[in-house]
C-alpha cells in the first residue's frame, strides 16, 4: 500500500512503474526489466504481458460487455492468453464469480449498465486475467461505500494472492491497511538512505 498527502506524486510513481510516464533520471525495474530501457512499443507489450491496472474512474470500455472488458488484456497479450487453462470466457466467468459477480446475469451486460461497485470488480477481473506478476491500483475504492470497500479489497487481495501477483495500491484510506503486508508513505521514500 502506498500512502501520502495529495499532490505528493503517488499517481506519478504508479505511472512511472507502469512505464506510462518517462522519468528523467534513475531507473524503474519491474520483474527484472528496466522499463526505461525499452522502446515505447516494447514497453506497451511489457505492460500488457506483466501488469494489471485498476484506476479510480474511467476503468472500462462502456459499450463492451463485462466479459469483453475482462478479456481485453488477452487481446493485447498472447502471453496472458496462453496462461489461461480452458476457454477465455470460462476464465472471465470464474474471475467474475470469485469477485462476487454473477456471470450468468452480468456477463453480457454493457459496462455502462453496471453499478460503480460492479464496474470496479469487472476492472479487478480484467487486471487479474492471465495472472500478470503485478497489479497496480490507483484509489480503486474511492467511489465505494465502507462495506463495499471492505468486500472489494478482501476479494481483490485474495485473488491477487491466489494468482501469485504482487498488489501495489495507492489509497488515502488507512482503514484498508490490514489487507497489505507493507504500508509505505511516499514522503519516507524521499528521505536519504530509504529504499522500498
Ligand atoms: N518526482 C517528482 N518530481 C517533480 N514533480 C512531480 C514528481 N512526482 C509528481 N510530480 C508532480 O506533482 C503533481 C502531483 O502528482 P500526483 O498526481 O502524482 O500526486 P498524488 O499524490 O497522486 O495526488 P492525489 O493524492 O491528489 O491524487 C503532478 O503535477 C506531478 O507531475
Amino acid at each position: 500500500m502506498l500512502r501520502g498527502p495529495s499532490g505528493s506524486g503517488k499517481s506519478t510513481l504508479l505511472a512511472a512503474i507502469s512505464g506510462v510516464t518517462d522519468i528523467p533520471t534513475g531507473a524503474v525495474t519491474v520483474a527484472s526489466q528496466d522499463i526505461g530501457a525499452l522502446p515505447v512499443s516494447k514497453r506497451d507489450r511489457f505492460r500488457a504481458d506483466h501488469m494489471g491496472l485498476i484506476f479510480q474512474v474511467f476503468n472500462l470500455v462502456p459499450w463492451l460487455s463485462a466479459v469483453d472488458n475482462i478479456l481485453l488484456p488477452c487481446r493485447f497479450s498472447k502471453r496472458r492468453q496462453g496462461r489461461i487453462d480452458g476457454t477465455l470466457e470460462d476464465e472471465a466467468h470464474r474471475l467474475m464469480s470469485s469477485l462476487g459477480l454473477d456471470p450468468k446475469t452480468l456477463g453480457h451486460s454493457k459496462a455502462s449498465a453496471l453499478s460503480v461497485g460492479q464496474q470496479q470488480r469487472v476492472a479487478a477481473a480484467r487486471a487479474l486475467i492471465g495472472t500478470p506478476e503485478i497489479i497496480l491500483a490507483d484509489e480503486p475504492t474511492s467511489a465505494l461505500d465502507p462495506e463495499a470497500k471492505e468486500t472489494f479489497m478482501h476479494m481483490l487481495s485474495q485473488q491477487a494472492q491466489s494468482s501469485g501477483a504482487a498488489l501495489l495500491m495507492v489509497s488515502h484510506d488507512s482503514g484498508l491497511d490490514h489487507h497489505f503486508d507493507r504500508v509505505i508513505n511516499i514522503t519516507d521514500l524521499t528521505q536519504p538512505g530509504v529504499s522500498a
